[in-house]
């Protein structure tokens, strides 16, 4: 008879102190400062948000939690570098937001506007609802699925997202129920051309691509005139 095989080593990932997990944070919050103009208000915004993050994400899973000390520079520059992409708006939603990215980042750049949030996972809206009082922001937090929100939708100059869903998805989402004028912002990764290639056998848009600044491959695809094939 053949003898057990080996169980599985089990993965033995270091717990950060709360003073490593704070100099991590230290160094990339210099990373990103040193690649974004920030105003001091605003700076002020996303430190609480950070922070308010660092204390929840101990005990909700906001985002995975080997890259609590990498926040800066993978979540917040992120929301920054699709921030800028934006035009002067009224009201924006921002799909499945997670832990912010990027409506959060984009409430606390453009103080003043008004930045809805639509998350389905009740803690993680418990979270951003959180963020928004504590830090000022202007929007509502919807802990709703997308589809259930056709109101906010409809509303909406802007609607960005992010690690969301397919592009040829997030049209299927947005379509029904934005207005002829909305325009959609959407991070997407090195795969974007296959997406854009699938999106197009079912939907007609316009399309301008802003390359990112900080990552080769990255866009973020701003779409209009979107209408069903
Ligand atoms: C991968 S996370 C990305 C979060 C954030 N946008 C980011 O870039 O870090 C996707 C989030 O969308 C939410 N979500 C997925 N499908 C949704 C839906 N149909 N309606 C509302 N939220 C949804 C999930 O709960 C999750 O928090």
């Amino acid at each position: 008879m053949r003898p057990n095989p080996a169980p599985p080593q089990k993965q033995r990932t270091k717990r950060l102190s709360s003073q490593d997990v704070a100099a991590l944070l230290a160094e990339d919050r210099a990373r990103v400062l040193e690649q974004f103009t920030v105003s001091r208000e605003t700076l002020a915004r996303l430190d609480r948000y950070v922070e308010l993050l660092v204390t929840w994400q101990a005990r909700v899973n906001l985002i995975a939690a080997s890259t609590i000390g990498e926040v800066w520079t993978r979540h917040v520059a992120d929301s920054l570098s699709l921030e800028r992409r934006l035009p002067p708006f009224q009201r924006a939603v921002d799909l499945g937001s997670g832990a912010g990215f990027p409506g959060l980042v984009i409430a606390s750049v453009r103080n003043g506007a008004t930045v809805d949030l639509i998350e389905s996972n009740a803690k993680k809206a418990a979270f951003l609802r959180t963020v928004q009082r504590d830090v000022d922001l202007g929007g509502a937090v919807h802990a709703a699925r997308i589809e259930d929100c056709c109101a906010a939708l409809a509303s909406a100059d802007i609607v960005t997202a992010r690690a969301l869903a397919s592009l040829d998805q997030l049209l299927g989402l947005v379509a029904p129920h934005i207005a002829p004028t909305t325009r959609c912002f959407f991070a997407k990764g090195r795969s974007h051309e296959q997406e854009i290639n699938a999106a197009t056998a079912l939907w007609r848009f316009s399309m301008v691509k802003h390359e990112s600044e900080l990552e080769d491959g990255s866009v973020v695809l701003e779409i209009g005139d979107i209408a069903p094939r």
